[in-house]
Order: C-alpha cells, then sequence, then structure tokens
C-alpha cells in the first residue's frame, strides 16, 4: 500500500473538516477525489502531505509514518496547489530548476530532467521565455512540471484545470492520463466530474470531511442501479418548482443545471405524470430517461451537485 489514511480527525477551531476520513491508494493508480465545496478535500492532502497537523488517527505514505517531519515522504510527493506557484520573473527553465534543487537533485540530472518534463508539459520551445509572457493554461503547466521535476512517487494533483482555457485544460487531462499509462501514482481533485470519470481508476466521494464512497466508476454506478434519473428541460426554470419537485414523497432527489432539472427517483416508482403537472407551466421541451453517470451517483450519494459550485 501506498498510501494509507485511516480515520482521521482534523479540526480548525470548531469546524470538523476531517471526520474519521479513510483512504487507500495502492501504487500505479490515478485516485480521483471528488467533493463540493468545504467537503475536506484540500484538508485531506494537506495532512498526507504533512503540511498541517492531524488531530486523531494515522497517515502512513510510502510505509512511513507521516508526523509532518518527515523529509523523505515530503521529498517523494509532487503537489500542484489550487493556487499557481510560479516565480514571474524566472524563465521557465530556471523556474523548473529552482524547484528541482528545492529536492536536491543534481545539476546533471537536473539539466536532463528538466527536457523530459518540457516534453510532458508541451512547453519545449517556451522554456527560455518568462512566465509573465504566458497563457493561463501554459502557467498552469509550467507549475505542473516543478510538481513533475524530481519525478515523485506520488503526485497530488488539487483541482488543476480550474480557471484556464479549454485546450490547456484537454491538454492536462491528456497527460494526466499519460502520467498514468507510465504507471505514475496520482491523486486528482476536482470539481469537474467528466474529467474524474476521464482519468481515475478508482474515485473516493467526499462530503462533510468523510469519504462517503469509493469505487471504481461501474462499481459505483452498480451503488444506485436502483434509481432512475429522469432529465427535464424547460424553457424557463426555477428553484420554487425545483423545491416542489424535491417535495414529491417517491422523489430522492432534485438538481437543477441552467434550464435543465435532473431527477433521481426509485425504479418502478410512475411518478413522471406528478413531474409533468408540476413543470407543466414552465414550457416543456425536453424529457429523457436515462443511464446513471458518475454525476448522478454524486447526486444521490450527496443530495448536492457539484457543478452548482464552480467560481470558474
Ligand atoms: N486553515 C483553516 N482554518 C479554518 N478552517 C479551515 C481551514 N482550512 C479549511 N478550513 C475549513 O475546513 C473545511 C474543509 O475545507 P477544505 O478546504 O479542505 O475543503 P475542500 O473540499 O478542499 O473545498 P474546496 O473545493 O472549496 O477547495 C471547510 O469548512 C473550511 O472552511
Amino acid at each position: 500500500m501506498l498510501l494509507q489514511v485511516d480515520e482521521v480527525i482534523k479540526r480548525f477551531g470548531s469546524t470538523l473538516a476531517l471526520d474519521c476520513c479513510s483512504m487507500q491508494v495502492e501504487e500505479g493508480e490515478v485516485i480521483g477525489l471528488l467533493g463540493p465545496n468545504g467537503a475536506g478535500k484540500t484538508t485531506c492532502i494537506r495532512s498526507i502531505i504533512g503540511l498541517i497537523p492531524i488531530d486523531e488517527g494515522s497517515i502512513t505514505v510510502f510505509s512511513q509514518k507521516q508526523d509532518g517531519k518527515n523529509r523523505e515522504i515530503r521529498r517523494n510527493i509532487g503537489y500542484v496547489t489550487q493556487e499557481i506557484t510560479i516565480y514571474e520573473q524566472m524563465s521557465g527553465r530556471d523556474n523548473l530548476a529552482f524547484f528541482a534543487s528545492l529536492y536536491g537533485m543534481d545539476k546533471l540530472s537536473i539539466a536532463n530532467r528538466i527536457e523530459e518534463v518540457a516534453q510532458i508539459i508541451g512547453l519545449e520551445g517556451r522554456l527560455d521565455d518568462k512566465p509573465k509572457h504566458y497563457s493561463g493554461g501554459m502557467k498552469r503547466r509550467l507549475n505542473i512540471g516543478c510538481a513533475l521535476i524530481h519525478s515523485p512517487r506520488l503526485i497530488i494533483m488539487d483541482e488543476p484545470t480550474v480557471g484556464i482555457d479549454p485546450q490547456s485544460r484537454s491538454f492536462i487531462l491528456r497527460f494526466v492520463k499519460q502520467l498514468a499509462r507510465d504507471g505514475s501514482t496520482i491523486i486528482y481533485t476536482s470539481h469537474y466530474i467528466e474529467e474524474v470519470e476521464a482519468v481515475a481508476s478508482r474515485i473516493y466521494i467526499m462530503d462533510n470531511g468523510h469519504m462517503i464512497a469509493q469505487g471504481t466508476l461501474p462499481e459505483l454506478i452498480a451503488r444506485i442501479q436502483g434509481d432512475h434519473f429522469i432529465e427535464v428541460e424547460v424553457r424557463i426554470a426555477s428553484e420554487e418548482k425545483k423545491l416542489q419537485l424535491q417535495q414529491l414523497p417517491d422523489v430522492k432527489e432534485v438538481a437543477l443545471e441552467g434550464n435543465r432539472y435532473r431527477i433521481v427517483v426509485p425504479g418502478g416508482i410512475p411518478v413522471l405524470d406528478k413531474i409533468v403537472l408540476i413543470l407543466s407551466e414552465q414550457g416543456l421541451v425536453t424529457i429523457n430517461t436515462k443511464q446513471p453517470n458518475l454525476e448522478d451517483v454524486f447526486l444521490t450519494l450527496t443530495g448536492k451537485q457539484l457543478r452548482d459550485e464552480v467560481q470558474s
């Protein structure tokens, strides 16, 4: 086992940020960590890295106890933070070299590794420019390069695609998949369910400081197999109607995304007529029942929607 988080509790004053949080990661896995704002994802990550002390429970990384002082653990983790941390006044190459030197790499291996990493992040031709001349997506790619420079055994990426352009986003997803094919162990947090679906070999769903479910995508979907998913598109949607739908006795969950209601009902319950009645004045456009996906798993298990809360 590469990482073992056992029943960890972390409080910030009266806030219980991690509530008996447990997770296990094997070498070579790509773990998708999903959770709404404030679920505790960053706190979990920072505890794993040893940046914040935990109150109870235990964390073992590379078979060593994480007590916050173990430099060997820190040296073998590559951490891509939510905020981009690079030096705007130094060239891309100097940024990579600087981070490599922090990890104690020697000059020759730094020079070789910079070329390798530049290829992975697609910045070969721009390494001698300063990041102040880069686009947001290129800055993010350099930032990820700085976290990969020392060939870490565990790569942790905390929402690496927030606030960047779609091309850079798909580029990042492609190289995360490539890192996975090359055998890297990765923990990837995101608000974008489709990103987690695309890259993760196993998924943890976190809510209120606790891992409420984990498994491969088919395993998670099997957990909600008894439910049906109805999507209703209307011309004018409203929170009031969402509330009315939620109050129907046979409805499990309702989410509203743009002009589309996503409704979870237990299989075999004839509830469609009641739904149509509630939404009839809103101008029905389409009604679909569909196969569940990860978004439906998330909605069913947490009663929440990730997308509503995305800031970008
Ligand atoms: N340094 C801190 N001091 C006080 N409270 C904190 C601190 N860090 C986190 N918290 C609280 O702990 C809880 C978990 O926060 P955390 O940042 O881990 O969630 P998250 O899942 O990463 O959220 P997001 O998706 O918004 O980044 C929240 O209630 C947050 O306000």
